[in-house]
């Protein structure tokens, strides 16, 4: 038998944290991805906290073999002499049948334990690995004396995960989300890209041929248009998150100079539910603050839907268009995302709250 509800909420070690009930909505936008073996990013991080709202500092892949350790020991020195503030501090440990894993959380846990909010953790097969995962963590707790559970975010990246997705989600209540693993997903699924997440101009849909005369025009000139080689996974993604109460992202987007498709690959993945994006340059984190910020323009209407539909039932006309219980709602997640996003940004706090309250309404 499964575990039965209540088991949920006990800890899984005698003297470890209780488990959460509830994954707190932190923000999320860029999860800003540093290795903290390599002294030129590592030096960066304290000036990033506060600019950025995840620093992840990542001991996996784009790690060498020979410099695990150092990375480690690297997270531990960042994880003990900084003050993350209103910023949130992760690490993504190596997979677990590699052989650093067990020293990554035997070591990360008593040493920053008190520190880190998520571990990630890669190539997350079923329910299994996060069942590993939860026990053990729950034994370091208790033994570092820790008094608040490390959260677990697992990235997607094989076959296997994504057809386990719901147990995965459904497998701990440490579950704080799921990110998609383009590059190792890819590789496993025989996808014939070898590009670090985003679009291939090869993944297109073409205008059918015109016909002139009653002749079809197979080589005439027709509009393509490239699709989104990642929209079935993420949409997955984002269903199985919103169920379990817990939190989608998209993963990383490894064209550095192609800030415009990353925009737009970021932006879909907003649109589609996701909460935030991987970082894995300075400039990145930009741009994924920009787009998983809603705009002012989206805040404005939805505070209007919101206040012209007063309890929230019924039907309205606002600018020409149909809203009701439904929208409503939509609006609702749009105003919170708001509201969560101006506690810890002032910029943004200052350009919502110049929102004037307007209700011009044709009720009917
Ligand atoms: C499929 C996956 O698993 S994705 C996740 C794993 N991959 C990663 O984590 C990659 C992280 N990023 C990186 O390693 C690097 O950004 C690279 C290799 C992509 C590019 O690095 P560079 O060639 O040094 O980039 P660039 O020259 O533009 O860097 C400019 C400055 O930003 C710094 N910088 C680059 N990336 C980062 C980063 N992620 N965090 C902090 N600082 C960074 C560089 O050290 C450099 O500093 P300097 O001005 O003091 O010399
Ligand atoms: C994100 C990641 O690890 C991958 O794309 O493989
Ligand atoms: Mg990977």
């Amino acid at each position: 038998m499964t575990r039965t509800a209540k088991d949920f909420f006990a800890p899984l070690a005698v003297g470890a944290p209780a488990p959460l009930r509830e994954i707190p909505a932190r923000p999320s936008r860029a999860i800003h991805f540093f290795d903290p073996g390599n002294e030129k990013m590592a030096a960066k991080v304290p000036d990033m906290v506060g600019t950025v709202d995840v620093l992840l500092g990542n001991l996996e892949d784009a790690v060498k073999a020979e410099n695990k350790e150092k990375s480690r020991q690297g997270l531990v020195d960042i994880g003990r002499a900084t003050d993350f503030g209103p910023t949130q501090f992760w690490t993504r440990i190596n997979s677990l049948d590699s052989p650093w894993v067990l020293d990554d959380l035997t070591t990360l846990v008593p040493e920053i334990g008190d520190k880190l909010d998520v571990i990630m953790v890669p190539k997350v097969q079923g329910a299994e690995d996060i069942h590993y995962v939860d026990r053990l963590l729950a034994q370091l707790e208790a033994k570092a004396g820790l008094t608040r559970p490390i959260l677990v975010h697992a990235i997607l990246e094989t076959a296997r995960g994504v057809a386990n997705i719901e147990e995965i989600c459904a497998a701990s209540p440490r579950m704080q989300g799921l990110s998609l693993g383009p590059a190792d997903l890819a590789a496993d699924r025989r996808m014939k890209t070898t590009r670090v997440g985003g679009g291939h101009p090869g993944y297109l849909v073409r205008q059918d041929a015109p016909k002139v005369g009653g002749e079809t025009q197979y080589d005439a000139e027709r509009t393509s248009y490239q699709q989104d080689l990642w929209h079935y996974t993420i949409a997955r993604m984002v269903d199985a998150c919103a169920m379990h109460g817990i939190y989608p992202y998209y993963g990383p987007f490894g064209d550095i100079l192609d800030t415009v498709a990353c925009e737009d690959q970021f932006r879909n993945a907003f649109l589609l539910g996701c909460v935030g994006a991987w970082s894995l340059h300075p400039v990145q984190i930009t741009i994924a603050n920009k787009v998983f910020s809603p705009s002012v323009e989206d805040v404005t209407h939805a505070r209007r839907v919101i206040t012209a539909m007063g309890d929230g039932t019924g039907a309205v006309m606002i600018d020409g268009k149909m809203e009701d219980d439904a929208s409503v709602k939509q609006c609702q997640v749009m105003v919170a995302l708001a509201e969560e996003l101006a506690a810890i940004d002032p910029e943004l706090k200052k350009q919502y709250a110049a929102i004037p309250d307007q209700v011009e309404v044709h009720q009917s």
